[in-house]
């Protein structure tokens, strides 16, 4: 291995678990100085947790919406520039048309918004006696899947409930990322229970590394958080997480220790092509599909769908 893809096989990742505030001010500033502070520590990619610059509630979202850009974007654009490093904006209700999306901002180093990930998979769960969330009341689903690139990897973005769905994370894995995102804010029911089983079922289902970033647990706010931003290696274990408190989470992501799990354990190059395969369906409506292949000797299929207008790679 050459000294330069030597350096380039192993990056810092920080990730923000900001206490998120009814002032959107307060959220903006405290956002900017912790991407300093992370950066100050050598990391390149910075992360901020689901709804960073609002409460999390659907009595919020239209109050706090923004277009794009817009003033929550532009610090993020800003702090993305004076820090030099690629910046997963965590979340944002986003107002686009007369509706309103769940949506991360993505930028680079030179503060140019890269992509947008709004969330495609709402939270809409219902659990009787301790929690029921519904964000179709006021939220639209994104259509589209989020990939971005930076010089060490390629990134592959969801917002909180989107980890659920394990065919996303397949998909991001087939198309090339070796890290996923979510920003995120689990609660004090579903967090104990599936927050970090999720991360680390997708972080070996796929062999690469996940990353959470959720705000800060406040208990007078009308949807706690749980906290416990995370993130997990390819081979499934937690290097770095946190309790409930605002902090920065710091870790290392090694794509040499990633291809040697590959190469250890070689399940990505022992699908059963010929079994099953992850493909295109023509479907235009369509995002994703498991759906039976045509050829008499396969079985299903997990498909991205062709309509150019769904990625924003
Ligand atoms: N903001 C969210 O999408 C929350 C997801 C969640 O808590 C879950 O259990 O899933």
């Amino acid at each position: 291995m050459s000294a330069l893809s030597k350096t380039m096989s192993k990056f810092g990742l920080a990730v923000v678990q900001l206490h998120v505030s009814s002032v959107k001010a307060d959220n903006l500033s405290r956002a900017k100085r912790l991407i300093g502070e992370a950066a100050a520590h050598g990391s390149k990619l910075v992360v901020l947790p689901e709804c960073f610059n609002s409460p999390y509630g659907t009595g919020f979202f239209r109050e706090y919406a923004e277009n794009i850009p817009g003033e929550s974007t532009r610090m993020l654009s800003d702090a993305a520039k004076e820090n030099g490093v690629y910046l997963v904006g965590g979340s944002i209700p986003e107002e686009d048309g007369g509706k309103l999306y769940n949506t991360c901002p993505v930028f680079g180093p030179d503060g140019t918004l890269l992509m947008k990930h709004r969330k495609i998979h709402l939270f809409d769960i219902d659990v009787p006696g301790k929690i029921r969330f519904q964000e179709s009341e006021t939220l639209s689903p994104g259509s589209a899947f989020s990939v971005f690139e930076t010089p060490f990897c390629k990134v592959g973005v969801g917002i909180c409930y989107d980890i659920r769905f394990a065919e996303l994370a397949q998909l991001y894995s087939k198309m090339g990322c070796q890290l996923l995102v979510y920003p995120g804010a689990f609660n004090m029911t579903t967090g104990p229970a599936h927050w970090e089983l999720l991360q680390r079922a997708r972080a070996l289902d796929n062999q690469l590394y996940v990353a959470t970033a959720s705000p800060a647990r406040d208990q007078t706010a009308s949807y706690v958080a749980w906290g416990h931003s995370t993130v997990v290696n390819p081979w499934g274990a937690v290097i770095s997480s946190t309790g409930s408190e605002e902090a920065v989470v710091y870790a290392d992501i090694d794509l040499q220790y990633l291809a040697d799990v590959r190469q250890q354990i070689p399940v990505t190059v022992q699908r059963r092509d010929d079994l099953y395969a992850v493909t295109p369906v023509t479907d235009p409506g369509g995002l994703y599909a498991v759906s039976p292949v045509t050829d008499p000797g396969g079985l299903y299929a997990v498909s991205p769908v062709t309509d150019p207008e769904a990625c924003t790679r």
